[in-house]
């Protein structure tokens, strides 16, 4: 049990998280709404709350953004690295940046949002890769049915973090 470690897990059930600077490739809404499934797919999982405000206090900041950003880890234009997330903690912990350099879609052409959100909020609330390439958490973009996304493997990681929940 690490969870007294500051870094692996968050000590709180409700988390909550602000968008910043969006992408011109989707409407907010959609932004908004894909951005929201993400959180509840982990949320189901997890028995954690995410609760959406409009501070920039907000536990988790979401942004799109290019290269040089702020960070210590600028994006790459086009393909190769797509985003990218702090695990949890104060300040830039839990952060997560979408390269908008990619092409964001709903849908199936460019990089799913919705997917590859899922994917950075499991590193926000902790959790490392899978060598499983079923797993949500798998290194690598594959375009996995929005359906289905956790595999048991996931499921079993997020709950070794947190309260487990039964996945139904
Ligand atoms: C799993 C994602 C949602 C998030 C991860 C980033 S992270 C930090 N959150 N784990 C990601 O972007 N992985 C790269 C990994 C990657 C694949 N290639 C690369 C070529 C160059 C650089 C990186 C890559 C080969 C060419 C394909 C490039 C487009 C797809 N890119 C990826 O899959
Ligand atoms: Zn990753």
């Amino acid at each position: 049990e690490y969870s007294h470690i500051q870094g692996t897990r968050w000590n709180k059930n409700v988390i909550t998280y602000s968008i910043g600077r969006y992408t011109r490739d989707l409407p907010r809404r959609t932004v908004d709404s894909l951005i929201e499934s993400a959180f509840s797919v982990w949320a189901r999982a997890s028995g954690l709350t995410f609760v959406r405000s409009h501070t920039r206090s907000a536990d988790i900041i979401v942004e799109f953004v290019t290269h040089d950003h702020g960070d210590l880890y600028p994006f790459d234009g086009p393909r190769g690295t797509l985003a990218h997330a702090f695990g949890p903690g104060l300040g830039v912990g839990g952060d997560t940046h979408f390269d908008d350099d990619e092409r964001w879609t709903a849908g199936e052409t460019g990089f799913n949002l919705f997917v590859v959100a899922a994917h950075e909020f499991g590193h926000a609330l902790g959790l490392k890769h899978s060598r499983n390439p079923g797993s949500l958490m798998y290194p690598t973009y594959t375009s996995l049915h929005p359906a289905n996304l956790l595999s048991r493997e996931d499921v079993a990681n997020i709950n070794a973090l947190y309260s487990p929940v039964r996945s139904h």
